[in-house]
């Protein structure tokens, strides 16, 4: 229990400018009952509605806090029974409209809501129901929020980003739309992601909402059905490509830079090119991070090495590891380099033929260095030919699965039902004594198998992760199969947080893996012998709240800390020396 009391205390004590306090309100009447950051509905007390011209124009009854909580709770419960026995698509976009009414209306309720409920509330504002969201983006938008860069904004941004009414912005999630979860180019309907993410920032890692901004850089969609479609939103034209394409995202990258020039810039949901692309050009020039290469690199590695642990075998097992990943995407690819690197790590160093333990497929198959026009990205994960026994170029999954009985099979391709019964029942032949199966992609219906699926069809002592929420499987023999929840929201707040406080001017190699590490060590023994790899969701203020001071910690060692506030680099050195004491002695 300490440990939560320990960094809870160093955030609000040390760091108060991460966490909302006291604010000079300019506005007045009206304004203020229609702004959400300081709305309070009826909770005004009487003294403010003096004070702020509100006499009048609230009925006169004072609701507590609480009181208002608990009323929004019970319309929330009664849209729940309201609701009983409607399609899950549809109780699911109710349950996202009371919760986006209350924020567009009241942040300081809402933020109360979702951090007290967030294991209920995050599959709602986040995966898998921002999903649905996006889809239907178009038809369901009532009020904005955020910011939206278009292509027709070339040479603007540098005053356009003067029109946020927020002084500081600390966190900035920005898509261009063009690869929504596994749905693909969903073009400005893209921004509930940047929402739902930022939403995670203020729930986990306590980062105040009036210093957020989602971003929406619209540069066209390549989808038909949008631009067809009369409700869309967003620019009606193919998208940029080429030097046309990044001479707006520069445009807007310097825009944020010269307004706030500290502010993180998590670059979210880009089709794999511009991912790779965006996080080349600016990783030395700004402070930013790609979430879907790097922050999914760190939980899958955390996943993977939990999995060693939960065969009841030591670390350094990890180098034995069998692994196949299923999809060479950036999440795919992200998660191989970093397992790479670890491998290396772990081998000493020496990084020869550290990838020869994985495997790599995508929609083409096996890939191997025989690949016609492979991708430069994937180029260092390829096989050559000579080194695979009885597989050739193109191999299918069921191929690899059967030949090279994995230890643990990853999939991040995007397809549902892509570890079909086939595959599952493949997995029963592998060497190892718990194989992991880990159906990463997003939504539910791109999962690449559901958790009953792999528990009946894998065997019951898998291990099982999926990108968006499962229910734990009844096993019908008193045991149950674990179902861990493998996103990278266990990373990205944490990341970000970390960054934020230790003013560090770019995200290092060595801050994210200080991450991975935090996490990959934040489950007990006992838990992991139980399948257990990640914690719950509850603990989500915790676990980010460990890694941000990991991730200050390696700023600190590698001398990218310049302090954040009025908490300079020594003291920041100072803090990072107890701090880890107290990790190592968790
Ligand atoms: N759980 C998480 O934290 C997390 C994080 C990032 C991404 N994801 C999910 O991973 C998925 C992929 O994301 P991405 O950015 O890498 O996408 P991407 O489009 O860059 O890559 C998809 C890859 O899957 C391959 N693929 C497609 N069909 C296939 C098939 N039938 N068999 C094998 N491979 C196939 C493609 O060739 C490509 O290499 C998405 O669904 C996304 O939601 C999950
Ligand atoms: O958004 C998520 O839930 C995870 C990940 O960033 C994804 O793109 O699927
Ligand atoms: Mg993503």
């Amino acid at each position: 229990m300490w440990k939560v009391v320990r960094f809870a205390a160093a955030r609000s004590r040390r760091f108060s400018t991460a966490i909302p306090g006291p604010c000079k309100v300019h506005k007045r009447g009206t304004d203020i009952l229609h702004d959400p950051w300081f709305n309070k509905d009826t909770g005004f007390p009487l003294t403010e509605r003096d004070r702020l011209g509100l006499r009048g124009l609230l009925p006169p009854r004072v609701i507590s806090f609480e009181h208002q909580y608990d009323r929004f709770m019970n319309s929330y419960r009664s849209l729940e029974k309201n609701t009983q026995g409607q399609s899950d698509r549809f109780v699911s976009l109710s349950k996202w409209r009371i919760l986006n009414r209350l924020h567009d209306r009241n942040e300081t309720l809402y933020y109360r809501v979702l951090i007290d409920n967030i294991k209920e509330f995050a599959p709602i504002i986040y995966t898998p129901t921002v999903g649905l969201v996006c889809e239907n983006y178009s038809g369901l938008f009532r009020r904005p929020r955020g910011m939206y860069f278009s292509a027709k904004d070339k040479g603007e941004m540098m005053s356009m980003i003067y029109n946020w009414p927020s002084d500081q912005v600390d966190m900035i999630v920005l898509t261009d739309g063009s690869r929504i979860l596994g749905l693909g180019d969903l073009g400005v309907q893209g921004i509930g992601i940047p929402i739902g993410k930022l939403d995670m920032y203020v729930a986990a890692a306590g980062i105040n909402p009036q210093k957020i901004l989602p971003v929406m850089l619209d540069v066209g969609t390549n989808n038909q059905k949008l631009l067809e479609d009369p409700l869309y939103l967003g620019v009606r034209q193919p998208r940029l490509e080429g030097e046309e394409y990044l001479l707006i995202v520069d445009e807007f990258m310097e825009a944020v830079h010269a307004r706030w020039p500290k502010a993180i810039v998590q670059f979210e949901d880009f089709q794999m090119k511009w991912a790779f692309e965006t996080l080349k050009r600016y990783r030395e020039r700004f402070c930013m991070f790609n979430d879907d290469i790097q922050g999914t690199a760190g939980v899958a590695l955390a996943g993977l090495l939990g999995t060693v642990r939960s065969q009841g075998q030591p670390l350094s097992d990890f180098l034995k590891q069998k692994i196949v990943v299923v999809g060479a995407g950036s999440a795919g690819l992200g998660v191989l380099s970093m397992a790479v690197q670890a491998v290396s790590r772990m081998s000493g160093g020496s990084g020869t033929d550290a990838n020869s333990q994985f495997f790599l497929i995508d929609k083409d198959g096996l890939v191997t260095t025989e690949r016609s026009n492979l991708d430069p990205a994937a180029v260092p994960f390829a096989k050559n030919p000579r080194d695979l026994e009885g597989l050739s170029e193109g191999a299918s999954i069921i191929e690899v699965v059967k030949k090279v009985k994995p230890h643990v099979l990853l999939g991040l391709s995007g397809v549902g039902g892509v570890f079909n019964t086939e595959v599952l029942k493949a997995m029963r032949e592998s060497v190892s004594t718990k194989p992991a199966i880990f159906a990463m992609s997003n939504p539910t219906m791109n999962a690449e198998c559901t958790a009953i699926e792999a528990f009946s069809h894998a065997g019951e002592n898998i291990v099982f992760a999926s990108g968006s929420p499962f229910e734990n499987v009844d096993l019908g023999n008193g045991e149950v199969g674990h179902v861990n929840q493998a996103n990278n929201m266990y990373l990205f707040p944490g990341i970000g947080l970390g960054t934020l406080l230790s003013g560090a001017r770019h995200i290092t190699d060595g801050m994210l893996r200080a991450a991975a590490e935090c996490l990959a060590s934040y489950m007990t023994e006992d838990d992991v012998r139980k399948g257990i790899l990640y914690p719950s969701i509850d603990c989500i203020r915790d676990v980010t709240a460990e890694v941000g001071a990991a991730v200050v910690c390696a700023a600190v060692a590698e001398k990218q800390a310049e302090g954040h506030g009025d908490v300079g680099f020594k003291e920041l050195e100072n803090m990072s020396k107890v701090w880890k004491i107290l990790i190592t002695h968790r």
